[in-house]
């Protein structure tokens, strides 16, 4: 064990040797963050730039290759980088569309640490800059019943190029009108405990006597698509998000009544009259949780569903100006005021700590 000599960042930014062996031929920035210091290095070679990370843990005099979860940015020509928070890196990247510039290192934040605690392993996590609110995630979350599959479908005809749907993993049998990869990705227990354990999942939780889990592929294949991710998930599910690298809109829908949603549940006909009763049990807790943790950003009762739906886009900004002018009069509206006014001065704000602003250009 020994300890990095006091040179060591600055001739890194040199490219002198000093003696360790860096593999990277592009382009480095090196950052400290505690006791580590975090080596970017854009790996150029004739087709593509991608980006690696190294780690130097002084405490060890160790070099520590990371595992790396999330999408890492490609294909630019060089970065800068700058420490936020004290537990991510924001690595801008040069030669990229302004949409595809900012990128997130998460390093030392509660997701990597909870990763890095399951890994046993140094867990480094990339995640895209997102501009304004309007392209971020929405997580969509209620009981069972209440009616957030239904919403979130009229969301999908109604606008079919722009959102896309995560499709989560399982444990609980197929409905019989569910297919496999479109409704859920229907799952084995013990396949799902190892791919928890393995990391891939963004959040997981026990619902209703079943394991659900959003795995990180899933939104990922969302956002390759070019698509704004819809998530339906539950209580706890979102709490978990909330605390992970996803920024995301959180809406909660609750039920008019106790009784109407039994109703809902009953005439569905989808689970035995057991189930139903699990379910409307878990209802009330999870009614309770949503309208108290303080994670949600809207809370929008499905009484009627026409006027539900109209909420719900003005939750997530679908409707026109006239119309959010009349939201933001509305006693509701200071929260969705200041986020407007993030979208239209067209911050990048993927974290609320975090504001950079671009010129602003012709509206469209
Ligand atoms: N506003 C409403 N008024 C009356 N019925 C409704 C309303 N919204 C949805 N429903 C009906 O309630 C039932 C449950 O809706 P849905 O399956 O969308 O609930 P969900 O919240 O997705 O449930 P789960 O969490 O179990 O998947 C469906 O039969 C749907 O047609
Ligand atoms: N935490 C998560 N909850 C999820 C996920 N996918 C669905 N759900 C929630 O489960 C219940 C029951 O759904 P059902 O399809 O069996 O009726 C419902 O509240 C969903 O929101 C997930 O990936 N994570």
């Amino acid at each position: 064990m020994g300890e990095a000599p006091m040179f060591y960042v600055e001739n890194l930014k040199d490219r002198v040797s000093n003696g360790f062996n860096l593999r990277f031929k592009g382009f480095e920035t090196s950052i400290d963050v505690g006791d580590k210091t975090f080596v970017i290095g854009s790996n150029n070679n004739d087709s593509i730039s991608s980006i690696e990370v190294q780690i130097y843990d002084k405490s060890r005099g160790k070099w520590v290759i990371p595992t790396v979860l999330g999408t890492e940015p490609k294909r630019y020509e060089g970065h800068s980088a700058i420490l936020l928070n004290e537990d991510r890196i924001m690595v801008i990247t040069w030669g990229s569309t302004p949409d595809d510039c900012i990128w997130f290192l998460e390093v030392d934040t509660e997701y990597v640490k909870q990763q890095k605690k399951a890994l046993g392993t140094e867990v480094i996590a990339w995640s895209k800059g997102v501009r304004g609110d309007a392209e971020k995630p929405v997580v969509i979350s209620g009981p069972s019943g209440v009616g957030k599959g239904t919403l979130i479908n009229m969301l999908m005809k109604e606008f079919p190029t722009m959102f896309g749907f995560s499709v989560s993993h399982t444990t609980r049998a197929p409905r019989s009108i569910e297919k496999n990869g479109v409704h859920y990705h229907f799952t084995e227990r013990s396949i799902m405990e190892k791919d928890i354990k393995d990391g891939k999942f963004l959040e997981f939780a026990s619902v209703h006597g079943n394991l659900y889990g959003t795995s990180i592929e899933a939104v990922e294949a969302v956002a390759d698509s070019g698509k704004r991710c819809i998530l339906d998930i539950d209580v706890q599910g979102a709490k978990s998000v909330r605390a992970s690298s996803l920024d995301a809109v959180f809406i909660f829908i609750s039920p008019p009544s106790m009784a109407k949603l039994e109703e809902r549940l009953h005439l569905r006909g989808t689970e035995t009259e057991e189930q139903i009763q699990k379910r409307l049990r878990n209802a009330k807790a999870e009614i309770e949780q949503g309208k108290s943790l303080g994670i949600f950003d809207h809370i929008l009762c499905n009484d009627h569903l026409e006027k539900c739906y109209d909420n719900l886009k003005g939750s997530i900004y679908l409707q026109n100006m006239q119309r959010r002018r009349s939201i933001i009069r509305s006693s509701l509206s200071l929260r969705l005021w200041d986020r407007e006014i993030h979208q239209r001065t067209r911050s990048f704000s993927m974290y609320p700590c975090l504001k950079v602003e671009l010129p602003v250009g012709p509206e469209v």
